[in-house]
């Protein structure tokens, strides 16, 4: 993913300590290249000074298409982290120039240009040229002639943007991540704030007129931005063409093949041709694995898929799997009648009683529940695609490599802040490092392209939650899906990509797609989730897909249980004496 850093200021305080490391943090984001352009003006007669800095990690078009990008004039300036997936059916030449392998950032600014030139303000152009595309982004856009920048996230919050104000609000600065400096200064000046930018509207800032307040802009309508709302919920549903549950697996299968497909084409890097141009978050279960077998079919045939699985050494699960083991093996040999006021375990016993079954053996500390479902699935994708070169890469987190990076991974989350983020944070960001071992070689994926699940859980029912909703009702189901919908762009997204990009690489979430979504939202709830099977406390959960893996022969996979990433990979509660702490509090 590439970066995007902005600092506005009075020119006499611009460019203190903290716009370097603010460089720093967004160069890593983007290693293709970097550029930063001036922009002097003048606000309540006092001179002001707006630095645009933008990295790039070139994936698209010929060569490196460096940022900010110019208009022809120089008139308009772009910053752009996001890539272009779709396009509305109106912005046909857009399409012909993306299909040819454009550069999407050059298509944008031009369409933009386009706008500008027949007479709309640069605000309404990029309102109106956002509308017409399916991306996740973040981008900024300054008009050198108005002295207005733009600046906005896709209405999911897929790609990051946080807006940092220096105490009295006489300075702003704009980063896809922050900084430890900027951190700091967050805890050193009461006042200065630090928060993601709300992805619901575009936003705009007249520089000459209050050039450290932006405003807001509703966003142009079209099928790309329109707000989700499940069928059930709409004044009038649609007739339902999907009665048959076949047909909708079908069709499922249709729209997420295509979406897996537009993210794992035309990846235009300088990388050898027989490298793996792609990986994926791969806990082994339900979601990823599908996603695994589907991108199969579209990446060229002689280039590996690596498959990114990461575990961590836990020492207090270690030591309660010890424990527990030490007790049966005691048990078993002094048969013992319990006594009936003794608690049957305790709760570090039923830790371990989770952990037990799940480590392969006491050496093996990486055999986190996570690593065992990984090694099966990949097992199944050999035996269905056995002609492609499936690079399983243990990713093995020792306990002190994992305290070496923990407040790294903190600086990179923020503002989220809580226990069970930098559980996630320290998952994804280990994950996304992409370094571990193929075999018993040492092997750092090479892939820029990271494909993840998330979001089938969301779109398809697979937390506990929505079993404990259905049993208030089916509109209570309905009501939780909904809300799940609604908090997408705000819960997790800008976290991962802060952390995951760290890493000079971008992740992709073909459940997120706009096209798959406008399906699923329209599918009924019925079809998508087994009510009776989740009643009744079995896998009636993402039973669409569960039917849309099975029909593709994953028969293992599409029986797995939803793991999150904290428990899967061991992440959570692995301090000593954090077996107490809940996931809502404060890291
Ligand atoms: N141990 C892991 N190693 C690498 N990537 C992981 C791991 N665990 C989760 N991920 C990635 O994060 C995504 C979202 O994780 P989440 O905890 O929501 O799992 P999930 O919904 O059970 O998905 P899945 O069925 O793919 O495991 C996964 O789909 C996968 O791409
Ligand atoms: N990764 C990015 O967001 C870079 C911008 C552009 N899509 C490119 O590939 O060059």
């Amino acid at each position: 993913m590439c970066g995007i850093g902005i600092a506005i200021a009075p020119a006499s305080s611009a460019h203190d300590h903290v716009w370097p490391t603010v460089l720093d943090a967004i160069r890593r984001r983007g290693p293709d290249s970097l550029r930063t352009f001036h922009h002097h003006f003048t606000a309540h007669s006092q001179p002001y000074a707006l630095s645009l800095a933008s990295s790039v990690l070139s994936l698209r078009g010929v060569g490196i298409t460096a940022q900010p990008l110019a208009s022809t004039h120089g008139r308009l300036l772009l910053a752009w982290n996001g890539q272009i997936f779709d396009t509305v059916d109106g912005a046909s030449s857009s399409r012909v120039r993306l299909d040819a392998g454009e550069n999407d950032a050059q298509v944008l600014l031009d369409r933009i240009t386009t706008l500008v030139d027949a007479g709309s303000g640069c605000e309404q152009a990029v309102n109106a040229a956002l509308a017409e595309v399916e991306a996740p982004y973040a981008l900024a856009l300054l008009d050198t002639h108005t002295s207005t920048l733009v600046f906005a996230r896709d209405p999911l919050g897929r790609r990051s943007l946080l807006l940092h104000r220096s105490p009295r609000h006489e300075a702003l600065t704009i980063c896809s991540v922050a900084s430890t400096a900027l951190l700091d200064s967050i805890a050193n000046d009461p006042g200065a704030t630090l928060d993601e930018i709300d992805c619901a509207t575009i936003w705009a800032i007249d520089l000459l007129r209050s050039p450290t307040t932006p405003r807001a802009l509703p966003r142009c309508q079209s099928r790309f931005t329109q707000p989700l709302l499940l069928r059930e919920l709409r004044p009038q549903q649609p007739a339902s063409t999907e009665d048959d549950f076949e047909a909708a697996r079908d069709g499922f299968l249709a729209v997420l093949a295509d979406s897996v497909q537009r993210r794992v084409a035309n990846i235009a890097t300088d990388q050898a041709a027989g490298e793996a141009h792609v990986a994926v978050l791969f806990s082994g279960g339900l979601d990823c694995t599908t996603l695994a077998l589907l991108a199969h079919r579209y990446v060229p045939a002689h280039q590996p898929i690596d498959l990114l699985n990461v575990g961590f050494e836990n020492p207090r699960a270690l030591a309660a799997a010890r424990t527990e083991r030490q007790r049966k093996a005691r048990a078993s040999t002094e048969p013992r009648r319990r006594n009936k006021h003794q608690p049957a375990s305790t709760p570090l016993q039923d830790d371990a009683a989770e952990s037990a079954p799940e480590l392969g053996g006491e050496e093996d500390i990486y055999a986190v529940p996570d690593r065992l479902t990984g090694l099966a699935s990949y097992a199944e994708l050999r035996r269905l695609a056995p002609l492609r070169r499936w690079n399983f890469v243990a990713i093995n987190i020792a306990y002190d490599e994992y305290t070496r990076y923990r407040s790294q991974v903190a600086t990179l989350m923020a503002p989220t802040s809580s226990v069970m983020d930098l559980s996630i944070g320290c998952a994804l960001y280990f994950a996304s490092r992409g370094a571990g071992l193929l075999g018993t070689e040492l092997y750092t994926t090479p892939a820029r392209v990271l494909l993840s699940g998330l979001g089938a859980d969301e779109l398809l029912g697979g937390y506990s939650r929505h079993r404990h909703a259905l049993s208030s009702g089916l509109c209570a189901l309905v009501d939780e899906l909904q809300l799940d919908l609604h908090r997408l762009p705000t819960r997790n997204l800008g976290r991962d990509d802060r952390v995951i990009s760290t890493h000079a690489r971008e992740a992709r979430y073909p459940f997120l797609d706009r096209t798959v979504l406008d399906y699923l939202t329209s599918t009924p709830t019925t079809t998508k989730i087994n009510t009776d099977l989740l009643k009744a406390g079995q896998r009636g959960d993402k039973f669409l897909l569960r039917k849309l893996a099975q029909s593709l022969g994953l028969v293992q996979a599409s029986r797995l249980q939803k793991r999150a990433m904290q428990f899967g990979t061991r992440a959570a509660k692995i301090d000593p004496h954090s077996g107490a702490i809940k996931g809502h509090h404060k890291a």
